[in-house]
């Protein structure tokens, strides 16, 4: 029985993928094989020496201490795009009650006292002040143009925005699926320049903290409108809340509330909403569950974040050995050894690595001794062995 572990409230969707009669699931879980999770923050709490893999049910993982897990042996999974679409919606919504500063209208309209034909005079007289902009035309800069900056970036031109794009990590598979349309910007300065609204949708790295700072943000065109949606630390609050002070910027909508932010009249700070439908909710819990399944069961890889894409089919009744080991010279050719010496068949293998970590699938024709298995866990640079 493997035993998981719940951090959130995870989707009654993504847990149904892991049968009842195979998976313990729960909250109160002392010694799990697995952890689901999405945004609760891991990096103080004690992660049981019992787990083997960690599942966000998400796409940001910076909640997950992710070296220490690759230093374990243990993978992270994500479920990247699962969760794009609500992320989308949601910041065009921000950027039209930007364009049409719809929240100060409505809290406008929300405290007038009048009444009959006061009222209405009220709201004909009061109106002026909230007079927006259309967003044809408009130029929307998109930093990161993975699962999401791609989505928007394909919202807006369809609403007739021109869109410019930075991303120096941008794949292959990415680059495909970018819409023609889409300028590229050399660097984000190019496209702080050019760009009326800016929106971010990068990782929380260290090359991402604070990409828009007090130098960067007077490069923006005046009355630009900024959109937050990716972390709280993208973004120099201070920094953000001197620019709308002083006009130079119109607005500011965000996913992350803080005390610098959130009471500020030209601020819309929501709390952390961009994943909250019940769309994003399934698909994210659904994908992560069954990649957290497929590595327990079979050892196979699919969505990490530090371990290598490895898949291998099993082949019928053959029996598997899972090892994990840090990426140096000559672990493989030990573990095949490991496997003669004991007298193993090797049907079939796969190794793969990634930086520092390498990670071997190995289907033999008879069970493994114990004696085999010890012999690999001794061998220096290797951090897990499992048998399934
Ligand atoms: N508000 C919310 O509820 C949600 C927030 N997010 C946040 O949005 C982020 C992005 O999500 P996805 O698009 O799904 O991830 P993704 O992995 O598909 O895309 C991220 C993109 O950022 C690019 N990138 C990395 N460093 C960069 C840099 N310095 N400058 C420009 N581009 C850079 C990468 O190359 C990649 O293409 C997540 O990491 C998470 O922090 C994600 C989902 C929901
Ligand atoms: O997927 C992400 O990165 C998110 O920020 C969503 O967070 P949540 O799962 O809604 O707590």
């Amino acid at each position: 029985m493997f035993q998981i572990r719940t951090l959130n409230n995870i989707s009654a969707r993504g847990l149904e993928r892991l049968p009842r009669d195979q998976y313990e699931v729960a909250s109160e879980i002392n010694r799990p094989d697995a952890v689901l999770v999405r945004s609760a923050n891991m990096h103080e709490m004690e992660i049981p020496e019992t787990v083997k893999a960690i599942g966000r049910a998400g796409a940001g993982v910076n909640n997950i201490p992710v070296d220490t897990m690759s230093q374990r042996g243990v993978p992270v999974f994500n479920a990247p795009g699962a969760n794009a679409n609500a992320v989308k919606e949601l910041v065009i919504a921000a950027m039209l009650m930007g364009a049409r500063n719809l929240t100060q209208a409505w809290e406008y309209t929300r405290n007038l006292q009048e009444s009959g034909e006061s009222l209405t005079k009220a709201v004909e007289d009061g109106k002026k002040q909230f007079a927006g902009f259309e967003l044809p035309g408009r130029t929307l800069g998109v930093v990161g143009l993975g699962a999401i900056g791609r989505a928007i970036a394909d919202a807006a031109l369809a609403l007739g925005m021109r869109v410019i794009g930075y991303d120096p990590g941008i794949t292959v598979e990415g680059a495909w699926q970018l819409s023609a349309e889409v300028e590229r910007a050399p660097n984000v300065d190019a496209l702080f320049a050019k760009s009326e609204f800016v929106t971010f949708h990068v990782p929380l790295v260290d090359a991402t903290r604070h990409i828009l700072n007090a130098e960067r943000v007077k490069t923006l065109p005046k009355g630009a409108v900024v959109l937050n949606f990716a972390r709280h630390g993208i973004v120099d609050d201070h920094a953000v809340m001197e620019a709308l002070d002083s006009g130079h910027l119109g607005a500011y909508l965000c996913d992350f509330p803080s005390e610098t932010n959130r009471h500020h009249p030209k601020v819309v700070a929501l709390p952390h909403l961009g994943a909250s439908t019940g769309e994003a909710e399934d698909n994210s819990a659904m994908m992560v569950a069954d990649e957290v399944r497929d590595y327990l069961e079979d050892g196979n890889v699919r969505n990490s974040v530090n371990f290598p894409e490895t898949v291998m089919e099993r082949v019928e009744g053959a029996y598997r050995v899972a090892v994990v080991n840090s990426n140096v010279p000559n672990i493989l050719g030990q573990v095949s050894t490991d496997f003669a010496d004991a007298g193993l068949n090797i049907i079939d293998m796969i190794n793969k690595s990634r930086g520092d970590l390498a990670y071997t699938l190995v289907d033999v024709d008879q069970p493994v001794p114990e004696s085999a298995l010890d012999a690999i866990r001794e061998t220096p640079g290797v951090l897990s062995v499992r048998i399934l």
